[in-house]
Parts: C-alpha cells; sequence; structure tokens
C-alpha cells in the first residue's frame, strides 16, 4: 500500500501533498495552489527527500503560473516565485535540476510545463525501480545469495521521498518482494525523526520486518557483524562521488568501511551533480536550533543551550563501496566515478 502512494500529486488545479510532519500518527495532505504555500511546505519538510521536492519543484512552475494568471503578474514576476521554489532547501540538487528541465517549456505554456513535470515524476518511479533491481542483483551477487539479507538503512528513502517506489528503499522492497530480506535495521534519524516516523511507517504498512534503533546504535550494529550492508540515499553526489546525505550517514560509511561491509547509496542520477567538482563544494543546509533543542514542543536541552543542527553530512566517495543508478551499479570506492561514467 505505501508503495504505491504518491507524496507528491498534481490534482489538476495544485498539489497535494502528504503532510509528513504528521506521519505516522495522522495521516493529512497539505493542499497548494500559491508558492508561498509551497516553498513553506518544501521548507518544513512537509514534502521532502530529494526526488519528492524535485517532483514538487517541477509542478511549482506550473502553480507560479496560475497564480500569475489569478494576480495578473508579468512573465517576470512569476519567473521570480519559481526562483523562490528553486532556493527553498539548498543541498538537494534535484530540486534545481527539476525546476530547471520544467522552466525549459515555460515559453510554451500551461499544458508543456504540467506535461514535463508529469514527465519527471513518472521518470522518478521508472528510476526507481531499476535502482531497486539492480541494487537486489548487487547485493545477491555479493554479499549472499544462500541466505536472506539484513540491511541497515538511514533516514527515509521510500515512497514518501520519491515520486513513488523509493531509492534506498527500493532495493530494499526489491529484496523483500524476491524473499531475500530477513531484516531491515531502520534508524531513527535525529532530530525529526524521518527514519521511526516515515520508514518505519513504510516498512509496518508492508509487514516488512524491521528494528527502529537510535541513531548512535548503528555503528555499533555494523561492527557487530549483525547486518550484512547498508544502503542509504542522497541528496546531491558530486562528480568523483562524494555523497551529501542526511547527517549521521558518514558515520555508517565508516563503520562499514572498519567492518568490511558493504555502504551503498541509491540515488537516480538527477541526485548526481557534475558541476559540483567534490564534497567540499556541497551547500549542507543549516536547520534551526529548535530542532535539536526540543521534540514535538517540548525543550529537551536546559535553557541556555544553543543546538547545531546541519541537516546533512558528506561521505567521501572512497567510502561508498556501490552508488546504484537507474544505469546500473558504480563501484566508486574503486574508481568508477560518476564524472567519468554518467555524463
Ligand atoms: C530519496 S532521497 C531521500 C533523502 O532526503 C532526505 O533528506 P530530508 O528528509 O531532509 O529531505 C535524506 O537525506 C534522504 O536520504
Amino acid at each position: 500500500m505505501s508503495q504505491e502512494l504518491r507524496a507528491v500529486e498534481w490534482t489538476g488545479t495544485g498539489l497535494a501533498l502528504i503532510d509528513q510532519t504528521a506521519l505516522p500518527h495522522r495521516t493529512a495532505t497539505v493542499d497548494v495552489h500559491d508558492v508561498d504555500t509551497l516553498v513553506d511546505a518544501i521548507r518544513r519538510l512537509v514534502v521532502r527527500g530529494a526526488p519528492a521536492i524535485g517532483a514538487a519543484g517541477a509542478y511549482g512552475v506550473a502553480i507560479a503560473l496560475l497564480q500569475g494568471e489569478r494576480e495578473g503578474w508579468t512573465d517576470d514576476e512569476v519567473r521570480e516565485a519559481v526562483a523562490r521554489v528553486r532556493e527553498a532547501r539548498p543541498t538537494a540538487v534535484n530540486l534545481m535540476v527539476c525546476v530547471d528541465r520544467v522552466m525549459s517549456r515555460f515559453d510554451e505554456g500551461l499544458d508543456a510545463v504540467l506535461a514535463e513535470a508529469a514527465a519527471v515524476q513518472r521518470e522518478d518511479v521508472e528510476a526507481n525501480r531499476a535502482m531497486g533491481a539492480f541494487g537486489a542483483d548487487w547485493l545477491l551477487e555479493r554479499v549472499g545469495a544462500d541466505r536472506p539479507l539484513r540491511i541497515l538503512t538511514h533516514c527515509n528513502t521510500g515512497a514518501l521521498a520519491t515520486a513513488g517506489w523509493g531509492t534506498a528503499l527500493g532495493v530494499i522492497r526489491e529484496l523483500h518482494a524476491r524473499g531475500r530480506l530477513e531484516v531491515v535495521y531502520a534508524d531513527e534519524t535525529r532530530p525529526l525523526l524521518q527514519g521511526s516516523r516515515l520508514t518505519a511507517w513504510e516498512l509496518v504498512h508492508e509487514g516488512i520486518p524491521h528494528f527502529v534503533q537510535a541513531d548512535g546504535a548503528a555503528a555499533g550494529t555494523i561492527l557487530r557483524g549483525e547486518v550484512d550492508a547498508a544502503i542509504v540515499g542522497a541528496d546531491r553526489i558530486a562528480a568523483n562521488g562524494d555523497t551529501a546525505n542526511k547527517v549521521g550517514t558518514v558515520g555508517i560509511a565508516l563503520a562499514c568501511a572498519d567492518a568490511g561491509v558493504p555502504f551503498l547509496v541509491a540515488a537516480p542520477t538527477t541526485t548526481v551533480d557534475l558541476a559540483t567538482p567534490d564534497g567540499t563544494a556541497i551547500h549542507i543546509e543549516l536547520r534551526g536550533e529548535d530542532e535539536v533543542l526540543e521534540w514535538g514542543g517540548v525543550r529537551t536541552a536546559p535553557a541556555g543551550s544553543r543546538g547545531h543542527n546541519p541537516a546533512f553530512d558528506v561521505t567521501p566517495g572512497r567510502l561508498v563501496t556501490g552508488l546504484v543508478t537507474e544505469r546500473g551499479v558504480l563501484e566508486v570506492s574503486k574508481g568508477e566515478l560518476p564524472g567519468d561514467r554518467l555524463r
């Protein structure tokens, strides 16, 4: 059920976004008919996940066009509104790539913009399905064809984070569909708990066996040999394979390297940014201090404490065993680099 849900849905006159801040205990949608509401929804992670915000940004061009018609905006004012959508979050390159792709059809009018946005969404689901197969094939061939696998993942990379099926969670779904998944260890993923709230919600709905664990448990789980591989998503992948992903990812990669456990990144090629040479050039979003100082509106840290809240970290390409894309698996740590292979 959850694998088929649509985090981003065009209604014909606007967007219906699953409100991911409300899950798992409440299902709600946010209806979007104007640019300010869309920018707010992206910034508050109502809609989140690199490919999902890419799809939302793609349709954001149509939202700006329709609002411009209602409010009598000039083309320049519509373009300025689209730029605010494009800049709503800085790290996930999918947002910029998808907005730019749809804007290439701006002068053809609303129908062309909607057709391009629909293509963005359709192609993302197709890419995720292909990634699922490539990733499952790679894992079963390299890690263990003789028994079901134990997989660790971080944050949420499922249908909620994409146009459908998922990236890393799409590989996990594929293993489960093939009867080759024993268990998933899902990091809760502080501070916004995308793992315990969203990944667990998707896994429960599909009967996929899993544990939710504290982020701090991940390295020990890996070093004790309790998982066969780790697989995560990505928000921006540089030409040398350095990968920006949810904060906490690099610790998992370091533990995998020490334990000799494969560390896989699953992402569509729309997440690869060949214009960024390496991870030092990736803008890491710093989010509000309160997200780490409180939970559910209740302050957990004492007054006087400051919050340090980078939303992502960068895993060096040398630690990426494999980059799973819709075009196959690049063994980045062995020198198969996105910049060489994906131009
Ligand atoms: C399928 S990409 C998901 C990617 O995006 C998440 O970030 P956020 O929840 O802040 O949008 C996280 O980095 C995931 O790996």
